[in-house]
């Protein structure tokens, strides 16, 4: 379809919709003074963990107020000192300046940020963009974020009451493919920026393959609320997405997810548009998706660390094999951490 753009007041760029235009100096503004010059790490990681702080935070049974509305930001003295959003704080300030320096509300620059953060990470998804968020009405209410230590019945529960539909269980799974690029800082705080797979740079299935895989070691100190044993060292995992990876109700769409890499970008992108757009009338936003910069492409299979192989899987997803993978070369490696956390 032939679609008519207008020419921005830049003079330099063109758009599908004039109030996209000055989008284009906020993403110079992100990827320069954010994200490092267009880096997919630390401060793109905490973006897009931002994005779903921020979001989830709205209940169906309190009525629906909030949501994607830039309320970590705003009401940063409350919320970031709640339990499950310690260590936002660090990329909340990083945020502020560059929101005070446009003409956008803190929703829209929350959810930007995270479009844009992802799409510095290889093999990502272009996530859509949707602008005109009002500014948030009050400070989110506590114990709307889940937690590692959450139960799956627990988390399930929060994600089915997050807006007026909710969230099914198979889109849980596709909302933790962002642990792909992630790390922890405060989960076991004698190791920050342990990564939950082997390659946080990248928006693969490694985090998949990795998560299924019989845990081993703790990568620091044991004890910590809400980890379970990893794999490898230097890699940490979440007792959450450890359940998640084994419960009836999720492994089978967890385990779809290896090698598949057109599934692993499309649901996301899907699962992340619709985060965006809680407490929000998508009617009443304009598409800026445009903005949103076309990620590089990857093609790399998905492989067990060195050391590892089919025997090492928990298999859990019932009545459908583990994808067979071949064995990274050479000898046991261990996962280094994420620079700058
Ligand atoms: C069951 C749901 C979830 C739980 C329990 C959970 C929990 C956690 C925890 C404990 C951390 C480590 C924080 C730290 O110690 O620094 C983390 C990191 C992260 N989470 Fe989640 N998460 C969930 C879902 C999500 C979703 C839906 C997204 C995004 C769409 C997300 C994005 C991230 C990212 C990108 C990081 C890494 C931040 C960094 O590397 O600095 N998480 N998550
Ligand atoms: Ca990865
Ligand atoms: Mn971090």
């Amino acid at each position: 379809a032939l679609t008519k753009r207008v020419q921005c007041p830049d003079g330099i760029h063109t758009a599908t919709n004039a109030a996209c235009c000055p989008l284009f100096d906020v993403l110079e503004d992100v990827q320069q003074n954010l994200f490092d010059g267009g880096e997919c790490g630390e401060e793109a990681h905490e973006s897009l963990r931002l994005v779903f702080h921020d979001a989830i935070s709205i209940s169906n049974a309190a009525g629906n107020v909030g949501g994607a509305d830039g309320s970590i930001v705003v009401f940063d003295t409350i919320e970031t000192n709640y339990h499950a959003n310690l260590g936002t704080d660090e990329i909340v300030q990083k945020q502020k300046p560059i929101i005070a320096r446009h003409n956008i509300s803190a929703g829209d620059f929350v959810q930007f940020a995270g479009a844009v953060a992802v799409s510095n990470c290889p093999g990502a998804p272009q996530i859509p963009f949707f602008l005109g968020r009002p500014p948030p009405v009050s400070q989110a209410p506590d114990g709307l974020v889940p937690e590692p230590f959450d139960s799956v019945d627990k988390i399930l529960a929060r994600f089915a009451d997050a807006g007026p539909v909710g969230f099914t269980p198979v889109e849980v799974v596709w909302s933790l493919v962002s642990h792909t690029v992630a790390a922890a800082d405060l989960v076991d705080p004698t190791i920050p920026g342990s990564p939950f797979d082997s390659t946080p740079g990248t928006f693969d299935s490694q985090f998949f393959v990795e998560t299924q895989l019989k845990g081993t070691l703790f990568p620091g100190t044991s004890g910590n609320q809400g980890e379970a044993e990893s794999p490898l060292a230097g890699e940490m995992r979440l007792q959450s997405d450890h359940d998640l990876a084994r419960d009836s109700r999720t492994a089978c769409e967890w385990q779809s997810f290896v090698n598949n890499p057109t599934k692993l970008r499309n649901r996301f992108s899907d699962v992340v548009l619709k985060l965006s757009l809680l407490g929000h009338d998508q009617s009443t936003l304009t598409d800026c998706s445009e903005i949103i910069p076309v990620p590089q492409t990857i093609n790399v299979p998905a492989t067990f660390p060195a050391g590892l192989t089919i025997a090492d899987v928990e298999q859990a997803c019932v009545g459908t094999a583990f994808p067979s993978l071949a064995t990274d070369p050479g000898p046991v490696t261990s996962v280094p951490p994420v620079a700058g956390s």
